[in-house]
């Protein structure tokens, strides 16, 4: 997929600036350091290359979301992130931490700010909702048994589930047992959250809640919010800045509003859920009239 050159805005900017999809504009005072800061990201799977040269900001207390079709790299790209994985080449930058740098409890110091609700976020199915929430509490912080209590208690409410403490998992519906693993991602008051495809399986009134939840919390606790998502319109709605990605690269960004505003076709497919253009809906194949009209039997 060749660049479309599309227009962007430097996240966070008050001001819009035109630039090409590679490249961010030069740093202005105005604008705060991101909480995430990616320069020249490369990562390779074998001789897949899944990004190239890659730079990505996301900003301070915003919800950022990162869209691009199925296996373009959007949860390998968290996993850099949070260090699970290590670049090829360039630069990850969190909270002014290189993350390359840290050694093994650095990097679990820091990770213990970031929440993340990744689609396999199971809760454990031996713990009441309660003790699913108050498990990392447990594990991280000397809280007395009343104080902990008491942050559980605020994080299930933070959620809606506060009357369902003493629920077990498998009593849960689908749309709960996100809620919950989300309370749970947020008991050690991260001051980021990760989402992989939260609205994965939800009927339209969970997504719902969730959308409203994820902008809610961000806002209420001053989190900054990474949503990776194939669900394009709604976590658009709740989006301050969209980053669209393919073949390893950026191929739009901006608000909802410019990236909404892209004129490029593959922008427009994948904005507006087109099943054929850029990204065919054919495998490429000789025409069907050729095809069809063979005397092989094959
Ligand atoms: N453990 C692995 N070993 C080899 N290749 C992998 C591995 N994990 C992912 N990949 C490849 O890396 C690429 C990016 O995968 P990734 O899961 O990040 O994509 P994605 O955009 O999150 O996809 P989806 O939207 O379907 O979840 C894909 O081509 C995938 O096949």
């Amino acid at each position: 997929m060749k660049d479309n050159g599309s227009r962007s805005k430097a996240p966070g900017a008050s001001t819009p600036a035109v630039t090409t999809g590679d490249s961010q504009p030069a740093a202005s005072p105005r604008v705060p350091k991101p909480l995430v800061r990616i320069r020249g990201l490369t990562y390779r799977r074998g001789s897949l290359v899944v990004f190239e040269d890659l730079d990505l900001d996301i900003q301070r207390g915003a919800v950022t979301a990162v869209m691009g079709p199925s296996g373009t790299g959007k949860t390998t790209l968290l996993k850099l992130i949070t260090g699970q994985l290590r670049p090829d080449a360039g630069s990850i930058e969190v909270d002014g931490l290189n993350i390359q740098g840290l050694d093994k409890p650095q990097l679990f110091k820091l990770r213990r700010r970031m929440g993340m609700l990744f689609q396999s976020n199971a809760l454990l199915t031996d713990l009441s909702v309660f003790d699913n929430v108050a498990y990392p509490l447990r594990e991280h912080t000397d809280l007395s048994p009343s104080m902990l209590r008491k942050v559980v208690l605020l994080k299930l409410e933070a959620v809606g589930l506060r009357g369902a403490r003493d629920l077990m998992p498998s009593a849960l519906s689908g749309g709960m047992a996100r809620r919950a693993a989300l309370a749970r991602a947020i008991a050690l008051d991260p001051m980021m959250i990760l989402y992989d495809e939260p609205f994965t399986g939800q009927d339209p009134i969970s997504m719902g809640v969730l959308i409203a939840l994820i902008r809610h919390l961000n806002d209420a606790a001053g989190l900054t919010s990474i949503v990776v998502s194939h669900d394009v319109r709604e976590t658009a709605s709740i989006a301050d800045y969209l980053y669209v990605i393919s073949q390893g690269r950026i191929i739009a960004q901006g608000s909802p509003a410019e990236v909404e505003a892209d004129d490029s076709e593959w922008v427009r497919q994948f904005m507006g859920g087109l099943p054929d253009g850029p990204v065919h809906f054919h495998y490429p194949g000789p025409p069907l009239a050729q095809d069809l009209l063979r005397r092989s039997a094959a």
